[in-house]
C-alpha cells in the first residue's frame, strides 16, 4: 500500500526542508523533491502543512490497576485519542504488584495492549527485588526488547521500590544494557506527611501538594541520582515537576553525569491553584503525584527544556473519573492519582512552546518525539521523517485552531486539565504505519492494529558508559 505525502515542509529535529514524503507498506521509502507519484497510489495533499515525525509519548497508563480502581482509558481508547492528537506511539508501564513475577506482570499487559490502534511499547517496574527478579529483567531484555525499568520511590506500602531495591535493580540495568528511570519523591516523607495533615483535619484535595512539596521530590532526585553516580549507571526521570529537581539534573549533567529528565505537559501549564478551587470534584480531578507546582516552577521547567536539562514531554497520562476520584472524599491521600493528556501533549506544546517562541519547530520534534526514541533506543526507527523509518507521521496545520474541552476529546475520561483552552496549531492528518488515521477531525482506526515495538538495550550512550567505567575500575595497591 502507498501513500504519497504532496508539497509539504518535512520538520526533522535536524532539519526543514521542502520535500515529498512517498511510504509503502508502513515504511518512508522516499524523501525528496517532486517525487513521482506511484501508480495507485493514495496521496494527501499536505500544501500548508508540517510534516513531522508522530508524536511519543514515553510515559501513560492505560488500565492501570492503582489505588483501589482500574484507570478508565485502555490500550484502544487512548492510543485512539493519542492519535487524534498526533502521537503515534507510547510507552507505558508494567507495574508488578510486589512479589509478583515480572514476567507474569509483562505478559498480563501485553495481553491488555493487545487492543492498541497505534504502535507501543513497555518499560517494567521494579516493585520488589530478589534473584528472580533479576534474572526476570534478563529475560524481558533479550526476549521482549524490554530496555528500561521503573522505580517508583513513593507509594509506600504498595509499589514504592526501598534502596536497595533501587541500588540492586540499576546494578542489574548498567549489566543488562538498560536505562533505570524513576519517579522521583520521598515516599516516607510523603506518608508521613499525609497521616500529619489528615490528623490536623486537612482532608481536602489542597493537602495534596502539601503532603508531596517540591523538597520531597528535589531529594528523591539527588538520591536516585547519586545512586546512579555511585554505579555509573545512566538514569531517566519521569516527570520533573519541580526547581529543586531540575537543579539536581543539571547540576549532574554540568559534571558529566548521563541523567535525563521528563517532563509533563500539565506540569509545565498548570500551577497549584487549582488544589484551593473551591469546588471538591474540579480540586480533586487535578490531584496527581507529583502535584502541580506553585507559581515559579513552571517557567524553570520551560528554560531547563529549552535549555537541554530536560529532554523528553509527556503527559503520565492516566484517566480516572468523578466517581473514581470520589473514594477520596473523606481523605485526598485516597484520591486515584493521574490526570489525562495523551491527546493535548502536542497541541499545547506547539502552542505554548513554538507560538510563544520558546521552542523553534525543530526543538519541537526533538522533544516530543526524538529525543524519547534516542533515549529508549528506537531512533531513527520512530522519531524521524526519513528512508528507512516507521510511517508514522503527522501533518501539522500551524494556522487551525482547537478548543481543548472534555466534551469533545476522545479521551475516556470525564474532565481535561486543559479545559476551555484554544490553541493554534493542531494535526490535519495522522499517519500511522504508513494508513491516514485521523483525518479533518475524523478517527480511522483499527482495533489491535498497533504492534508491540521492541527496544533493543545497549542504546549508543552505553559505548560511552561502559568505556567510561572500565576506565575507572578501581585497583588494589600493590604490597611486599
Ligand atoms: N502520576 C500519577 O499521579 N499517577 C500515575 C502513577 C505515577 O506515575 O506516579
Ligand atoms: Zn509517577
Ligand atoms: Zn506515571
Amino acid at each position: 500500500m502507498a501513500l504519497m505525502i504532496k508539497g509539504g515542509t518535512v520538520v526533522n529535529a535536524d532539519q526543514t526542508l521542502k520535500a515529498d514524503v512517498l511510504c509503502v507498506d508502513g515504511k518512508i521509502v522516499q524523501v525528496g523533491a517532486d517525487l513521482p507519484v506511484p501508480a495507485g497510489a493514495e496521496v494527501v495533499d499536505a500544501g500548508g502543512l508540517y510534516v513531522m515525525p508522530g508524536g511519543i509519548d514515553p510515559h501513560t497508563h492505560m488500565q492501570l490497576p492503582f489505588m483501589g480502581t482500574v484507570a478508565t482509558e485502555d490500550f484502544y481508547t487512548g492510543t485512539a485519542a493519542g492519535l487524534a492528537g498526533g502521537t503515534t506511539m507510547i510507552i507505558d508501564f508494567v507495574i508488578p504488584n510486589p512479589q509478583q513475577p515480572l514476567m507474569e506482570a509483562y505478559q498480563t499487559w501485553r495481553e491488555w495492549a493487545a487492543k492498541a490502534v497505534s504502535d507501543y511499547s513497555f518499560h517494567v517496574a521494579v516493585t520488589w527485588w530478589d534473584d528472580s527478579v533479576g534474572s526476570d529483567m534478563e529475560r524481558l531484555v533479550k526476549e521482549e526488547g524490554v530496555n528500561s525499568f521503573k522505580h517508583f520511590m513513593a507509594y509506600k506500602n504498595a509499589i514504592m521500590a526501598e534502596d536497595e531495591t533501587l541500588v540492586n535493580s540499576f546494578s542489574r540495568c548498567l549489566e543488562l544494557g538498560a536505562m533505570p528511570t524513576v519517579h522521583a519523591e520521598n515516599g516516607e516523607l510523603v506518608y508521613h506527611l499525609q497521616r500529619k495533615l489528615i490528623a490536623m483535619g486537612l482532608t481536602g484535595p489542597e493537602a495534596h501538594p502539601l503532603s508531596r512539596p517540591s523538597e520531597v521530590e528535589g531529594e528523591a532526585a539527588n538520591r536516585a541520582i547519586r545512586i546512579a553516580q555511585s554505579l555509573g549507571v545512566p538514569l531517566y526521570l519521569v516527570h520533573v515537576s519541580c526547581k529543586e529537581a531540575v537543579d539536581e539534573i543539571a547540576r549532574a549533567r554540568h559534571e558529566g553525569q548521563r541523567v535525563y529528565g521528563e517532563v509533563l505537559a500539565g506540569h509545565l501549564e498548570l500551577d497549584d491553584s487549582v488544589y484551593r478551587n473551591k469546588d471538591w470534584e474540579f480540586a480533586a480531578a487535578h490531584v496527581m503525584s507529583p502535584p502541580f507546582r506553585p507559581k515559579g516552577h513552571q517557567e524553570v521547567l520551560w528554560k531547563a527544556l529549552q535549555g537541554g536539562t530536560l529532554q523528553t514531554t509527556a503527559t503520565d497520562h492516566c484517566c480516572f473519573c468523578a466517581d473514581q476520584k470520589a473514594m477520596g472524599r473523606n481523605d485526598f491521600s485516597r484520591i486515584p492519582n493521574g490526570t489525562a493528556g495523551v491527546e493535548d501533549r502536542m497541541m499545547v506544546l506547539w502552542d505554548s512552546g513554538v507560538n510563544s517562541g520558546r521552542l523553534t519547530m525543530n526543538e519541537f520534534v526533538a522533544v516530543t518525539s526524538t529525543n524519547a526514541a534516542k533515549i529508549f533506543n528506537v531512533y531513527p526507527q520512530k522519531g524521524s521523517v526519513s528512508v528507512g523509518a516507521d510511517a508514522d507521521i503527522v501533518l501539522w496545520d500551524p494556522a487551525a485552531s482547537h478548543t481543548l474541552s472534555a466534551k469533545t476529546h476522545h479521551q475516556n475520561i470525564d474532565f481535561n486539565i486543559f479545559e476551555g483552552r484554544t490553541v493554534q496549531g493542531k494535526p490535519a492528518y495522522t499517519i500511522s504505519q504508513g494508513k491516514v488515521v485521523f483525518a479533518n477531525g475524523e478517527l480511522k482506526v483499527e482495533r489491535g492494529a498497533g504492534r508491540y515495538i521492541k527496544r533493543p538495550a545497549f542504546p549508543n550512550i552505553y559505548e560511552a558508559v561502559e568505556r567510561y567505567n572500565r576506565t575507572h575500575v578501581p585497583v588494589p595497591v600493590e604490597r611486599d
